[in-house]
Protein backbone atom coordinates (compact mmCIF):
# COMPACT_ATOMS: atom_id res chain seq x y z
CA UNK A 1 0.00 0.00 0.00
CA UNK A 2 1.35 3.60 -1.07
CA UNK A 3 2.05 5.97 1.50
CA UNK A 4 4.43 3.87 4.23
CA UNK A 5 7.33 4.35 1.36
CA UNK A 6 7.23 7.25 -0.29
CA UNK A 7 9.11 7.99 -4.20
CA UNK A 8 9.89 11.85 -4.28
CA UNK A 9 10.58 12.68 -7.78
CA UNK A 10 11.55 16.24 -9.41
CA UNK A 11 10.64 17.64 -13.12
CA UNK A 12 12.20 20.53 -14.61
CA UNK A 13 11.82 22.22 -17.71
CA UNK A 14 14.08 21.07 -20.65
CA UNK A 15 12.97 22.14 -24.13
CA UNK A 16 10.44 21.06 -26.21
CA UNK A 17 8.73 17.28 -26.08
CA UNK A 18 8.71 15.57 -29.35
CA UNK A 19 7.81 11.89 -30.28
CA UNK A 20 5.20 8.93 -30.36
CA UNK A 21 3.89 7.62 -27.36
CA UNK A 22 1.13 4.70 -26.31
CA UNK A 23 -0.36 5.26 -23.33
CA UNK A 24 -2.00 2.05 -21.43
CA UNK A 25 -5.38 0.56 -21.94
CA UNK A 26 -8.15 2.43 -20.03
CA UNK A 27 -9.22 1.94 -16.43
CA UNK A 28 -12.65 2.46 -17.43
CA UNK A 29 -13.37 0.01 -19.61
CA UNK A 30 -10.58 -2.30 -18.14
CA UNK A 31 -12.15 -2.86 -14.58
CA UNK A 32 -15.60 -4.02 -16.96
CA UNK A 33 -14.17 -5.99 -19.02
CA UNK A 34 -12.80 -7.92 -16.21
CA UNK A 35 -15.92 -7.78 -13.88
CA UNK A 36 -18.14 -8.77 -17.20
CA UNK A 37 -15.80 -11.79 -18.37
CA UNK A 38 -15.83 -12.79 -14.82
CA UNK A 39 -19.63 -13.44 -14.96
CA UNK A 40 -19.98 -14.99 -18.50
CA UNK A 41 -19.73 -18.46 -19.22
CA UNK A 42 -16.70 -19.55 -20.60
CA UNK A 43 -13.75 -18.34 -21.74
CA UNK A 44 -13.10 -14.39 -22.90
CA UNK A 45 -9.70 -12.65 -23.88
CA UNK A 46 -8.68 -9.00 -23.61
CA UNK A 47 -5.96 -7.62 -24.70
CA UNK A 48 -4.79 -4.15 -23.94
CA UNK A 49 -5.56 -4.41 -20.35
CA UNK A 50 -4.62 -1.41 -17.95
CA UNK A 51 -2.32 -3.14 -15.85
CA UNK A 52 -2.48 -0.90 -13.07
CA UNK A 53 -3.28 -1.32 -9.48
CA UNK A 54 -7.05 -0.54 -9.35
CA UNK A 55 -7.46 -2.78 -12.14
CA UNK A 56 -5.55 -5.52 -10.31
CA UNK A 57 -7.26 -5.24 -7.95
CA UNK A 58 -10.61 -5.84 -9.63
CA UNK A 59 -9.04 -8.79 -11.12
CA UNK A 60 -8.00 -10.14 -7.51
CA UNK A 61 -11.43 -9.27 -6.38
CA UNK A 62 -12.89 -11.50 -9.27
CA UNK A 63 -10.86 -14.40 -8.56
CA UNK A 64 -11.80 -14.45 -4.86
CA UNK A 65 -15.69 -14.47 -5.91
CA UNK A 66 -14.79 -17.90 -8.33
CA UNK A 67 -13.32 -16.17 -11.66
CA UNK A 68 -10.35 -17.93 -13.47
CA UNK A 69 -8.07 -15.01 -14.70
CA UNK A 70 -4.55 -15.76 -16.03
CA UNK A 71 -2.04 -13.12 -17.95
CA UNK A 72 -0.46 -15.22 -20.57
CA UNK A 73 3.17 -14.34 -22.52
CA UNK A 74 1.40 -12.40 -25.14
CA UNK A 75 0.06 -9.79 -22.72
CA UNK A 76 -3.60 -11.13 -23.19
CA UNK A 77 -5.84 -11.98 -20.45
CA UNK A 78 -8.14 -15.03 -19.93
CA UNK A 79 -11.11 -14.85 -17.84
CA UNK A 80 -13.43 -18.10 -16.84
CA UNK A 81 -16.41 -17.01 -15.71
CA UNK A 82 -18.62 -18.37 -13.21
CA UNK A 83 -22.14 -17.14 -14.78
CA UNK A 84 -24.66 -14.53 -13.70
CA UNK A 85 -25.40 -15.32 -9.95
CA UNK A 86 -23.05 -17.80 -9.54
CA UNK A 87 -20.50 -15.79 -7.67
CA UNK A 88 -18.67 -16.87 -4.82
CA UNK A 89 -19.04 -16.18 -0.84
CA UNK A 90 -14.93 -14.52 -0.65
CA UNK A 91 -13.05 -16.16 2.02
CA UNK A 92 -11.47 -12.87 3.35
CA UNK A 93 -12.07 -9.16 3.07
CA UNK A 94 -11.68 -7.84 -0.36
CA UNK A 95 -8.94 -5.40 -0.62
CA UNK A 96 -9.76 -2.20 -2.82
CA UNK A 97 -6.60 -0.44 -2.43
CA UNK A 98 -7.33 2.76 -4.02
CA UNK A 99 -9.72 2.10 -6.39
CA UNK A 100 -13.04 3.54 -6.20
CA UNK A 101 -14.30 2.07 -9.34
CA UNK A 102 -13.76 -1.03 -8.13
CA UNK A 103 -15.21 -0.81 -4.65
CA UNK A 104 -18.28 0.88 -5.85
CA UNK A 105 -18.95 -1.53 -9.04
CA UNK A 106 -18.44 -4.62 -7.03
CA UNK A 107 -20.53 -3.60 -4.76
CA UNK A 108 -23.69 -3.23 -6.99
CA UNK A 109 -21.94 -6.98 -8.08
CA UNK A 110 -22.50 -8.63 -4.63
CA UNK A 111 -25.90 -6.71 -3.96
CA UNK A 112 -27.75 -9.18 -5.71
CA UNK A 113 -25.49 -12.48 -5.15
CA UNK A 114 -26.52 -14.14 -1.90
CA UNK A 115 -22.81 -13.63 -0.11
CA UNK A 116 -21.51 -11.19 2.44
CA UNK A 117 -18.45 -9.46 1.44
CA UNK A 118 -16.40 -6.94 3.45
CA UNK A 119 -14.71 -4.13 1.20
CA UNK A 120 -11.13 -2.35 2.57
CA UNK A 121 -9.37 0.16 0.92
CA UNK A 122 -6.26 2.81 1.73
CA UNK A 123 -6.74 5.79 3.50
CA UNK A 124 -7.74 7.68 0.62
CA UNK A 125 -10.63 5.44 -0.64
CA UNK A 126 -11.70 4.90 3.15
CA UNK A 127 -12.72 8.83 3.26
CA UNK A 128 -14.59 8.54 -0.24
CA UNK A 129 -18.54 8.73 0.10
CA UNK A 130 -19.98 5.22 -0.11
CA UNK A 131 -23.63 6.00 0.44
CA UNK A 132 -24.03 6.96 -2.94
CA UNK A 133 -24.34 3.56 -3.96
CA UNK A 134 -25.38 2.16 -0.41
CA UNK A 135 -28.76 4.21 -0.86
CA UNK A 136 -30.16 2.44 -4.24
CA UNK A 137 -28.54 -0.63 -2.86
CA UNK A 138 -30.53 -0.66 0.11
CA UNK A 139 -33.48 -0.24 -1.98
CA UNK A 140 -32.60 -3.42 -3.82
CA UNK A 141 -32.18 -4.97 -1.08
CA UNK A 142 -29.11 -5.70 0.07
CA UNK A 143 -28.30 -4.98 4.08
CA UNK A 144 -24.99 -2.49 4.76
CA UNK A 145 -22.62 -2.49 8.07
CA UNK A 146 -20.33 0.44 7.34
CA UNK A 147 -17.86 2.63 9.00
CA UNK A 148 -19.29 6.26 10.10
CA UNK A 149 -20.42 7.97 7.73
CA UNK A 150 -21.06 5.18 5.12
CA UNK A 151 -17.53 4.64 4.54
CA UNK A 152 -14.85 1.28 4.13
CA UNK A 153 -13.64 -0.54 6.04
CA UNK A 154 -17.59 -1.98 5.05
CA UNK A 155 -19.30 -5.23 5.53
CA UNK A 156 -22.45 -6.07 2.47
CA UNK A 157 -25.22 -8.99 2.60
CA UNK A 158 -25.96 -9.23 -1.01
CA UNK A 159 -29.97 -10.65 -1.95
CA UNK A 160 -31.24 -13.20 -4.20
CA UNK A 161 -33.81 -12.23 -5.50
CA UNK A 162 -33.22 -8.80 -5.48
CA UNK A 163 -35.69 -6.32 -6.04
CA UNK A 164 -35.76 -4.45 -9.34
CA UNK A 165 -36.31 -0.54 -8.93
CA UNK A 166 -36.47 2.47 -10.98
CA UNK A 167 -33.76 4.36 -9.23
CA UNK A 168 -33.02 8.19 -10.41
CA UNK A 169 -29.37 9.35 -10.03
CA UNK A 170 -28.95 11.97 -7.51
CA UNK A 171 -25.27 12.92 -8.77
CA UNK A 172 -24.05 12.36 -11.98
CA UNK A 173 -21.79 9.45 -11.70
CA UNK A 174 -20.70 6.75 -13.78
CA UNK A 175 -19.87 4.90 -10.71
CA UNK A 176 -23.55 4.71 -9.21
CA UNK A 177 -25.28 4.25 -12.41
CA UNK A 178 -22.79 1.27 -13.36
CA UNK A 179 -23.27 -0.24 -9.39
CA UNK A 180 -27.22 -0.33 -10.55
CA UNK A 181 -27.18 -1.38 -13.63
CA UNK A 182 -24.88 -4.85 -12.61
CA UNK A 183 -27.00 -5.53 -9.63
CA UNK A 184 -29.82 -5.58 -11.82
CA UNK A 185 -28.05 -8.34 -13.83
CA UNK A 186 -29.23 -10.49 -11.59
CA UNK A 187 -32.05 -9.36 -10.49
CA UNK A 188 -35.39 -10.81 -11.92
CA UNK A 189 -37.70 -8.21 -14.20
CA UNK A 190 -36.59 -4.81 -15.58
CA UNK A 191 -33.98 -2.55 -13.16
CA UNK A 192 -33.82 1.63 -14.48
CA UNK A 193 -31.65 3.54 -14.41
CA UNK A 194 -32.52 7.79 -14.45
CA UNK A 195 -29.84 9.57 -15.96
CA UNK A 196 -30.25 13.04 -16.20
CA UNK A 197 -26.50 14.29 -17.08
CA UNK A 198 -24.90 12.12 -19.17
CA UNK A 199 -21.74 10.25 -17.38
CA UNK A 200 -19.52 7.75 -19.07
CA UNK A 201 -21.53 4.68 -21.04
CA UNK A 202 -18.84 2.13 -21.02
CA UNK A 203 -21.04 -0.02 -18.82
CA UNK A 204 -24.04 -0.03 -21.54
CA UNK A 205 -21.98 -0.48 -24.32
CA UNK A 206 -20.33 -3.76 -22.96
CA UNK A 207 -23.21 -5.24 -20.86
CA UNK A 208 -25.01 -5.04 -24.64
CA UNK A 209 -21.67 -6.46 -26.42
CA UNK A 210 -21.78 -9.24 -23.72
CA UNK A 211 -25.70 -10.07 -24.61
CA UNK A 212 -27.66 -8.39 -22.25
CA UNK A 213 -30.99 -6.94 -22.93
CA UNK A 214 -30.43 -3.09 -22.17
CA UNK A 215 -32.04 -0.20 -24.05
CA UNK A 216 -31.43 3.42 -23.85
CA UNK A 217 -34.00 6.17 -24.27
CA UNK A 218 -33.86 9.61 -24.36
CA UNK A 219 -36.24 12.00 -22.44
CA UNK A 220 -34.35 15.51 -24.10
CA UNK A 221 -31.10 14.75 -22.75
CA UNK A 222 -32.05 12.37 -19.80
CA UNK A 223 -30.85 8.99 -20.80
CA UNK A 224 -33.20 6.26 -19.43
CA UNK A 225 -31.28 3.27 -19.11
CA UNK A 226 -33.38 -0.76 -18.39
CA UNK A 227 -31.75 -3.70 -18.09
CA UNK A 228 -33.37 -6.98 -18.40
CA UNK A 229 -32.15 -9.40 -15.51
CA UNK A 230 -31.42 -12.80 -14.89
CA UNK A 231 -29.06 -12.76 -18.34
CA UNK A 232 -26.41 -14.60 -19.58
CA UNK A 233 -23.76 -13.04 -20.52
CA UNK A 234 -21.53 -14.82 -23.56
CA UNK A 235 -17.93 -14.41 -23.56
CA UNK A 236 -16.15 -11.97 -25.17
CA UNK A 237 -12.70 -10.99 -27.17
CA UNK A 238 -12.46 -7.52 -25.92
CA UNK A 239 -9.32 -4.94 -27.49
CA UNK A 240 -9.41 -1.64 -24.35
CA UNK A 241 -7.79 1.02 -26.05
CA UNK A 242 -5.99 3.73 -24.48
CA UNK A 243 -6.94 5.66 -21.72
CA UNK A 244 -8.13 9.11 -22.46
CA UNK A 245 -7.87 10.27 -18.90
CA UNK A 246 -3.75 8.62 -19.08
CA UNK A 247 -3.32 10.82 -22.37
CA UNK A 248 -4.36 14.17 -21.08
CA UNK A 249 -0.93 14.58 -19.29
CA UNK A 250 1.32 14.35 -22.09
CA UNK A 251 -1.21 16.35 -24.50
CA UNK A 252 -1.24 19.34 -22.36
CA UNK A 253 2.84 19.08 -21.82
CA UNK A 254 2.92 19.20 -25.32
CA UNK A 255 0.40 22.32 -25.56
CA UNK A 256 2.00 23.70 -22.71
CA UNK A 257 6.03 23.00 -23.57
CA UNK A 258 6.84 25.79 -26.70
CA UNK A 259 7.95 24.62 -30.11
CA UNK A 260 6.95 20.51 -29.27
CA UNK A 261 5.31 18.06 -31.00
CA UNK A 262 4.07 14.99 -29.85
CA UNK A 263 1.64 11.95 -31.26
CA UNK A 264 -0.49 10.02 -28.77
CA UNK A 265 -1.61 6.92 -30.46
CA UNK A 266 -4.74 4.56 -30.13
CA UNK A 267 -6.55 7.04 -27.00
CA UNK A 268 -10.33 6.08 -26.49
CA UNK A 269 -12.48 8.95 -27.92
CA UNK A 270 -15.72 8.51 -26.47
CA UNK A 271 -17.80 11.69 -26.62
CA UNK A 272 -18.80 10.67 -22.39
CA UNK A 273 -14.90 10.76 -22.13
CA UNK A 274 -13.34 12.89 -24.69
CA UNK A 275 -14.32 16.57 -23.58
CA UNK A 276 -10.66 17.47 -22.39
CA UNK A 277 -9.53 17.98 -26.12
CA UNK A 278 -12.67 20.19 -27.00
CA UNK A 279 -12.17 21.97 -24.28
CA UNK A 280 -8.56 22.30 -24.99
CA UNK A 281 -9.07 23.25 -28.75
CA UNK A 282 -11.41 25.93 -27.14
CA UNK A 283 -8.49 27.54 -25.51
CA UNK A 284 -6.58 27.51 -28.90
CA UNK A 285 -5.15 24.33 -28.58
CA UNK A 286 -3.08 22.80 -31.53
CA UNK A 287 -5.04 19.05 -31.66
CA UNK A 288 -5.80 16.90 -34.24
CA UNK A 289 -7.03 13.50 -34.83
CA UNK A 290 -5.54 11.70 -36.81
CA UNK A 291 -6.51 7.98 -38.54
CA UNK A 292 -9.73 7.87 -36.39
CA UNK A 293 -11.40 4.13 -36.13
CA UNK A 294 -13.22 2.12 -34.16
CA UNK A 295 -11.79 -0.38 -31.30
CA UNK A 296 -13.77 -2.73 -29.34
CA UNK A 297 -17.05 -0.82 -29.91
CA UNK A 298 -15.38 2.58 -28.97
CA UNK A 299 -14.04 5.38 -31.26
CA UNK A 300 -10.65 5.72 -30.95
CA UNK A 301 -8.00 7.90 -33.06
CA UNK A 302 -4.23 9.50 -32.49
CA UNK A 303 -3.83 12.62 -30.99
CA UNK A 304 -1.23 15.16 -32.53
CA UNK A 305 -0.70 18.24 -30.46
CA UNK A 306 1.96 20.98 -31.17
CA UNK A 307 2.63 23.46 -28.34
CA UNK A 308 0.59 26.55 -28.45
CA UNK A 309 -0.40 29.59 -27.15
CA UNK A 310 -3.80 28.89 -24.90
CA UNK A 311 -6.22 31.58 -23.79
CA UNK A 312 -8.26 31.44 -20.85
CA UNK A 313 -12.15 30.58 -21.06
CA UNK A 314 -15.28 29.39 -19.30
CA UNK A 315 -15.86 26.21 -18.89
CA UNK A 316 -18.60 24.20 -20.37
CA UNK A 317 -20.60 22.90 -17.54
CA UNK A 318 -22.47 20.53 -19.45
CA UNK A 319 -19.79 18.52 -20.22
CA UNK A 320 -17.76 18.30 -16.51
CA UNK A 321 -18.87 14.82 -16.03
CA UNK A 322 -17.18 13.55 -19.56
CA UNK A 323 -13.83 15.11 -17.98
CA UNK A 324 -14.43 14.93 -14.28
CA UNK A 325 -10.80 13.44 -14.28
CA UNK A 326 -9.00 15.82 -16.10
CA UNK A 327 -9.75 18.92 -14.10
CA UNK A 328 -6.49 18.75 -12.36
CA UNK A 329 -4.52 18.88 -15.31
CA UNK A 330 -6.79 21.56 -17.39
CA UNK A 331 -6.26 23.61 -14.23
CA UNK A 332 -2.22 23.48 -14.99
CA UNK A 333 -3.02 24.27 -18.64
CA UNK A 334 -5.04 27.19 -17.22
CA UNK A 335 -2.30 28.31 -15.10
CA UNK A 336 -0.10 28.99 -18.31
CA UNK A 337 -2.79 30.55 -20.73
CA UNK A 338 -3.24 34.20 -21.78
CA UNK A 339 -6.21 35.42 -19.00
CA UNK A 340 -8.67 34.24 -16.87
CA UNK A 341 -10.12 30.96 -17.25
CA UNK A 342 -13.61 30.02 -14.67
CA UNK A 343 -14.45 26.66 -14.21
CA UNK A 344 -17.53 25.59 -12.35
CA UNK A 345 -19.74 22.94 -11.33
CA UNK A 346 -17.00 20.73 -9.65
CA UNK A 347 -18.24 20.01 -6.50
CA UNK A 348 -17.55 16.54 -7.32
CA UNK A 349 -14.23 17.13 -7.71
CA UNK A 350 -13.99 17.24 -4.04
CA UNK A 351 -14.58 13.40 -2.93
CA UNK A 352 -12.07 12.43 -5.42
CA UNK A 353 -8.94 10.45 -4.07
CA UNK A 354 -8.23 13.67 -3.08
CA UNK A 355 -10.24 16.95 -2.82
CA UNK A 356 -8.99 18.05 -6.13
CA UNK A 357 -10.04 21.52 -5.87
CA UNK A 358 -7.99 22.21 -2.56
CA UNK A 359 -5.21 20.19 -3.34
CA UNK A 360 -4.65 21.81 -6.74
CA UNK A 361 -5.49 25.19 -5.58
CA UNK A 362 -2.48 24.68 -2.35
CA UNK A 363 -0.39 23.53 -5.05
CA UNK A 364 -0.97 25.72 -7.96
CA UNK A 365 -0.21 28.32 -5.26
CA UNK A 366 2.84 26.96 -3.94
CA UNK A 367 4.42 27.42 -7.69
CA UNK A 368 3.67 30.80 -7.66
CA UNK A 369 0.35 30.84 -10.31
CA UNK A 370 -2.75 32.96 -9.58
CA UNK A 371 -5.71 31.05 -8.34
CA UNK A 372 -8.90 31.46 -6.53
CA UNK A 373 -10.29 28.62 -4.99
CA UNK A 374 -13.99 28.42 -5.02
CA UNK A 375 -16.91 25.95 -3.56
CA UNK A 376 -17.59 24.44 -6.79
CA UNK A 377 -14.43 24.91 -9.09
CA UNK A 378 -11.50 27.79 -9.48
CA UNK A 379 -10.82 30.92 -10.87
CA UNK A 380 -7.65 30.91 -12.05
CA UNK A 381 -5.58 34.20 -13.51
CA UNK A 382 -2.57 32.70 -16.40
CA UNK A 383 0.29 33.45 -17.21
CA UNK A 384 -0.31 34.22 -20.86
CA UNK A 385 2.40 31.65 -21.53
CA UNK A 386 5.46 32.77 -18.84
CA UNK A 387 6.96 29.77 -17.06
CA UNK A 388 5.63 29.53 -13.36
CA UNK A 389 8.23 30.18 -10.70
CA UNK A 390 7.81 26.34 -9.45
CA UNK A 391 10.32 25.59 -6.82
CA UNK A 392 7.97 23.74 -4.38
CA UNK A 393 7.06 20.08 -3.15
CA UNK A 394 3.73 19.23 -3.97
CA UNK A 395 1.79 16.53 -1.30
CA UNK A 396 0.24 14.32 -3.90
CA UNK A 397 -1.68 13.05 -1.41
CA UNK A 398 -2.52 9.64 -2.65
CA UNK A 399 -3.88 11.06 -6.05
CA UNK A 400 -2.49 9.68 -9.09
CA UNK A 401 -3.65 12.43 -10.86
CA UNK A 402 -2.48 14.73 -8.38
CA UNK A 403 1.16 13.59 -8.59
CA UNK A 404 0.92 13.57 -12.67
CA UNK A 405 -0.99 17.10 -13.07
CA UNK A 406 2.56 18.77 -11.01
CA UNK A 407 4.88 16.66 -12.91
CA UNK A 408 3.71 18.60 -16.22
CA UNK A 409 3.64 21.87 -14.33
CA UNK A 410 7.16 21.00 -13.33
CA UNK A 411 7.88 21.10 -17.05
CA UNK A 412 7.13 24.64 -17.77
CA UNK A 413 8.49 26.13 -14.58
CA UNK A 414 11.44 28.46 -13.85
CA UNK A 415 12.52 25.96 -10.45
CA UNK A 416 12.24 22.58 -10.08
CA UNK A 417 8.75 20.91 -8.66
CA UNK A 418 8.80 18.27 -6.59
CA UNK A 419 6.38 15.56 -6.05
CA UNK A 420 6.47 14.05 -2.81
CA UNK A 421 5.55 10.89 -3.75
CA UNK A 422 4.99 9.41 -7.38
CA UNK A 423 3.80 5.77 -6.28
CA UNK A 424 0.50 6.19 -6.48
CA UNK A 425 0.72 6.93 -10.50
CA UNK A 426 0.86 2.78 -10.58
CA UNK A 427 -2.77 2.75 -10.17
CA UNK A 428 -3.43 4.26 -12.93
CA UNK A 429 -0.50 4.85 -14.84
CA UNK A 430 2.26 2.60 -14.51
CA UNK A 431 4.84 3.72 -17.08
CA UNK A 432 4.25 7.32 -16.70
CA UNK A 433 7.46 8.68 -16.14
CA UNK A 434 9.01 7.00 -18.14
CA UNK A 435 6.60 7.57 -21.29
CA UNK A 436 7.74 11.82 -20.55
CA UNK A 437 11.27 10.79 -20.45
CA UNK A 438 10.97 9.30 -23.68
CA UNK A 439 9.12 12.56 -24.84
CA UNK A 440 12.26 14.85 -23.40
CA UNK A 441 11.00 15.35 -20.04
CA UNK A 442 13.67 16.22 -17.54
CA UNK A 443 12.74 13.85 -13.88
CA UNK A 444 15.32 13.25 -11.52
O1 LIG B 1 -17.18 4.64 -13.81
C1 LIG B 1 -15.95 4.87 -13.89
O2 LIG B 1 -15.15 4.06 -14.41
C2 LIG B 1 -15.45 6.13 -13.33
C3 LIG B 1 -16.31 7.15 -13.04
C4 LIG B 1 -15.92 8.45 -12.48
O3 LIG B 1 -16.28 8.47 -11.12
P1 LIG B 1 -17.73 8.95 -10.59
O4 LIG B 1 -18.75 8.01 -11.05
O5 LIG B 1 -17.59 8.92 -9.09
O6 LIG B 1 -17.88 10.34 -11.13
C5 LIG B 1 -14.43 8.70 -12.60
O7 LIG B 1 -14.04 9.77 -11.78
C6 LIG B 1 -13.61 7.48 -12.26
O8 LIG B 1 -12.24 7.72 -12.48
C7 LIG B 1 -13.99 6.30 -13.12
C1 LIG C 1 -11.51 9.16 -9.58
C2 LIG C 1 -10.71 8.23 -10.10
O1 LIG C 1 -10.78 6.87 -9.89
P1 LIG C 1 -11.59 6.00 -8.84
O2 LIG C 1 -12.89 6.70 -8.51
O3 LIG C 1 -11.79 4.67 -9.49
O4 LIG C 1 -10.71 5.85 -7.62
C3 LIG C 1 -9.64 8.62 -11.05
O5 LIG C 1 -9.03 7.71 -11.64
O6 LIG C 1 -9.36 9.82 -11.25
Amino acid sequence: MHGSNPTPMAFRSNGPLTGTVAVPGDKSISHRSLMLSALAVGESVVEGLLEGEDVLATAAAMRAMGAQITRGDDGRWRIHGVGVGSLLQPETAIEMGNSGTSTRLLMGLVASHPITATFTGDASLSKRPMGRVIEPLSLMGADFTTSPGGRLPLTMRGISPAVPIEYRLPVASAQVKSAVLLAGLNTAGITRVIEPVPTRDHSERMLKGFGADLSVELDGTTRIISIRGEAELKPQHIVVPGDPSSAAFPVVAALLVPGSHVTVTNVGLNPTRAALFDVLRMMGGNIEFANRREVGGEPVADIVVRGSTLKGIETPVETVASMVDEYPVLFVAAALAEGRTIARGLEELRVKESDRIAVMAEGLRAIGARVEELEDGMIIDGTGGETLPGGATIAARLDHRIAMSFAVAGLVSKADVTIDDMAPVATSFPGFVDLMKALGADVA
